[in-house]
């Protein structure tokens, strides 16, 4: 057999990023889908981009977008893929309620468009679905396979739309079709509006005097965090079955908002209290109050666990954040490279 092709929408996201790493370890040919955007959005992928003259080069980037269903079709008919991971999504639960069109747009009907692509191809392609905790929604943990889904957001809905469509093109057509259902997994590649790179680079700032406070909303609800190249491999293992199935995959351990701005501030020896503050702008219309996963079938099926505890996640990023920071206790230019983008992150990120 030659050399194994895989596609991945979403490969310029944390996800995205360390999958590429593992497929290329592993040997792979690696292709992504990346949109096109006037200021670049690959920096995750940097340390493994090769030039397009490089003949040796396995990794070839596509411009494309889960909204333009002719494009993926013919994307798949030059690449040829024996795996396709579908990672993209418009993956912010709090952006959701604000774009509950757009996301539905993306996360749920972007699937159906690639399924659809997947299926006119006719070619024998295994099929990765990027299925979320936030499915369950208030359904109370711990959450597996058969747990009922009520999702809390436009997100969780797309999510819930976008797994039964995984398992109707499975049923009626017999793709070899996949639902990882992942919790919650960080690393210093997380966006940054997310709680958890949020808190870590906060902890960092405010050590090195860059900032005081850290606003945060609801800090005691319950997420099970893992560390996110440990779920990369846990995807990889699920397209390497001989059926398709489902899979959880998840630490098993809750944690408050709150204990992980604890591990954070205390690992660079400050008193949390102090610095964090309550602003309600971060409050959801509807909240996710506890997710704490059973990956049993994941470790029996697929020989697959969680490694990393919470407070040696909370290490890790803040540890990046600090190294980020460097000597001079400022952020390098090539994190946020023009002032114009500084400024419109910032905004951003006061929002969420
Ligand atoms: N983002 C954010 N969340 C906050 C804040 N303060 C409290 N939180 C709470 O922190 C929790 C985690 O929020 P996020 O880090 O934004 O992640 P999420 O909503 O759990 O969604 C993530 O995990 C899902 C898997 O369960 C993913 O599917 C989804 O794409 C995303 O990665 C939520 O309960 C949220 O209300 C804040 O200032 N910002």
């Amino acid at each position: 057999m030659g050399v194994k092709r895989a596609l991945i929408t979403g490969i310029t996201g944390q996800d995205g990023s360390y999958l590429a790493d593992l497929l290329l370890d592993k040997g792979y040919e690696v292709h992504g889908i990346v949109r096109r955007s006037s200021t670049f959005n690959t920096r995750r992928l940097d340390h493994i981009y090769r030039d397009p003259h490089d003949a040796g080069r396995r990794l070839i980037l596509h411009y494309g977008d889960v909204s333009d269903a002719s494009r993926l079709v013919t994307l798949l008919a030059r690449i040829r893929p024996d795996e396709v991971y579908h990672l993209a999504a418009q993956s912010h639960v709090r952006v959701s309620f604000d774009e509950p069109e757009n996301t539905g747009n993306i996360t749920g009907i972007g699937t159906t468009r690639l399924l659809e692509a997947i299926l006119m191809s006719a070619r024998d392609i295994r099929y990765y679905q990027a299925s979320s905790s936030e499915m369950f929604g208030a359904t109370p943990p711990p959450q597996n396979e058969h747990t009922a889904f009520h999702p809390r957001s436009p997100y969780g809905a797309a999510k819930v739309y976008s797994y039964w469509m995984t398992r109707n093109y499975r049923e009626a057509y017999g793709l070899f079709a996949v639902n990882g259902i992942l919790f919650n997994h960080e690393s210093p590649r997380r966006g940054e509006t997310f709680v958890t790179r949020k808190i870590a680079r906060a902890a960092a700032r405010i050590k090195n005097g860059l900032e005081k406070h850290l606003y945060l909303g609801n800090i005691d609800a319950v997420r099970d965090w893992g560390y996110a190249p440990e779920y990369v491999e846990g995807m990889w293992r699920m397209l390497q079955r001989d059926e398709p199935d489902d899979y959880v995959l998840a630490t098993g351990v809750g944690s408050t908002v709150r204990e992980f701005a604890e591990h954070c501030f205390s690992h660079v020896g400050l008193d949390w209290q102090s610095h964090v503050r309550h602003d309600e702008a971060y409050l959801r219309p509807t909240e996710v109050d506890s997710l704490i996963g059973d990956a049993s079938k994941a470790r029996t099926a697929l020989g697959w666990s969680a490694r990393t505890s919470v407070e040696r996640l909370a290490q890790i990023m803040v540890d990046a954040e600090l190294a980020r920071l460097g000597a001079s206790g400022r952020e390098p230019s090539h994190v946020l490279p023009f002032a114009d983008s500084r400024a419109h992150h910032e905004q951003t990120r006061s929002r969420l």
